[in-house]
């Protein structure tokens, strides 16, 4: 099948517990949440979208693209490939995912879990948007953008997850958003602070 691609691009994962890890970013185009437009944002059913994701490149097929991939690792370590967009979970397939394993990749998906996932994949973050109904109720990591009106934290540290983080909504206030994430750790400690790290140190 034909994949449409925002941008490949190769950084360190800023967010997370794989924060820090060298990956290649694979960011799939279109989300099932908003159009991408702004004049759409207030309508939409995820509203503080960080990420342009309207646009972007056609790929033939699985093969083109894994290849487009491997061909931003440098080699050594173990090959990792962070698949985000946008929504991945329209595109990416186990045709796709195949294609990355050939090539020696472990393959992450940044997910807003309201569609299921294709087989194979090595780590799941799911970051769940309040007022959708989840279809991914497991994975590796549950990430939970706050504070975001409509969403029960502790109903989510319920489900099948390993980590639970909170992460600051990047938004007019950031300073309060973080403030409140720390507050919540602090008072739940199940939960742990995820920030952004990588716009605090200006790489993509
Ligand atoms: C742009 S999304 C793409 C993947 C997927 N659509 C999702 O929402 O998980 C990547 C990550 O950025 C987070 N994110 C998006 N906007 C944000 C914001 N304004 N502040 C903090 N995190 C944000 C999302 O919750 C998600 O964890
Ligand atoms: N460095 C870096 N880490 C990230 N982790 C998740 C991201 C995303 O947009 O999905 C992201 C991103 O855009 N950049
Ligand atoms: S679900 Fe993800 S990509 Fe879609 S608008 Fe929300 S944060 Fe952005
Ligand atoms: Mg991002």
């Amino acid at each position: 099948m034909t994949y449409t691609v925002k941008e490949i691009f190769y950084t360190l994962q800023g967010e997370g517990a794989q924060a820090g890890r060298p990956a290649v970013f694979l960011r799939f185009a279109g989300c099932n949440l908003w159009t991408g437009r702004e004049d759409d944002r207030d309508t939409a059913q995820c509203r503080y979208c960080d990420t342009d994701f309207v646009g972007g490149d056609k790929f033939a097929d699985a093969e083109t693209l894994a290849e487009a991939v491997a061909a931003l690792w440098p080699g050594g370590g173990t090959p990792y490939v962070v698949c985000t967009g946008g929504e991945p979970t329209l595109q990416l397939d186990a045709v796709l995912v195949d294609a990355l394993h050939a090539r020696g990749f472990q393959v992450a998906i940044e997910t807003n879990g309201t569609r299921p996932l294709p087989p194979g994949l090595d780590w799941v973050c799911v970051s769940p948007k309040a007022g959708t109904e989840l279809a991914v109720v497991a994975g590796d990591e549950l990430k939970l953008v706050w504070p975001q009106d409509g969403a029960d934290p502790e109903a989510l540290a319920a489900l099948g997850f390993r980590h639970h983080f909170l992460q600051p909504m990047d938004c007019a206030d950031h300073a309060a958003a973080t403030q409140e994430c720390v507050r919540y750790c602090l008072t739940h400690p199940r939960w742990r602070l995820s920030l952004q790290t990588h716009k605090l140190i200006g790489i993509p």
